[in-house]
């Protein structure tokens, strides 16, 4: 199992846990908006260590944006396997491809 496997099932567990007992828990019961703006927070930090070129930095927060990604997910109840599938789905396609094939709306 990868990481970000394991990492998701423990998130998951953590749905019904006591929020007094966990981080992960104490955000889920926030709902899903609340995550959701977590997730939102933490991508800004990255993207400021991005942009400053901290190496260092941009590792930590990277994984942060990680952890909170998949607390979103688990939020919504969308499994990280469909994710990772809709990435393998467009593995080997060209993203200039792929952008071209999308329903003009
Ligand atoms: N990877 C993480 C992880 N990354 C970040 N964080 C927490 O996310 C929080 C974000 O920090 P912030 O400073 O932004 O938040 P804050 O200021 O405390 O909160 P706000 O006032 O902004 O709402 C911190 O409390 C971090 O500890 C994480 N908490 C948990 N995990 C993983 O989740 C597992 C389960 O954790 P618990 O649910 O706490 O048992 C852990 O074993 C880890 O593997």
């Amino acid at each position: 199992m990868s990481i970000l496997h394991e990492l998701a099932a423990t998130i998951d567990a953590r749905k019904s846990a006591d929020p007094d007992s966990s981080w992960t828990a104490k955000l889920l019961a926030k709902g899903p908006e609340k995550c959701a703006e977590k997730f939102g927070e933490e991508a800004i930090e990255a993207i400021i260590e991005a942009v400053k070129g901290d190496r260092s930095k941009l590792t930590t927060e990277g994984a942060d944006v990680l952890y909170h990604f998949l607390v979103m997910l688990a939020a919504r109840d969308v499994p990280l396997d469909d994710v990772l599938n809709e990435l393998a789905r467009r593995q080997g396609l060209s993203g200039l491809v792929e952008k071209a094939a999308r329903p003009t709306s």
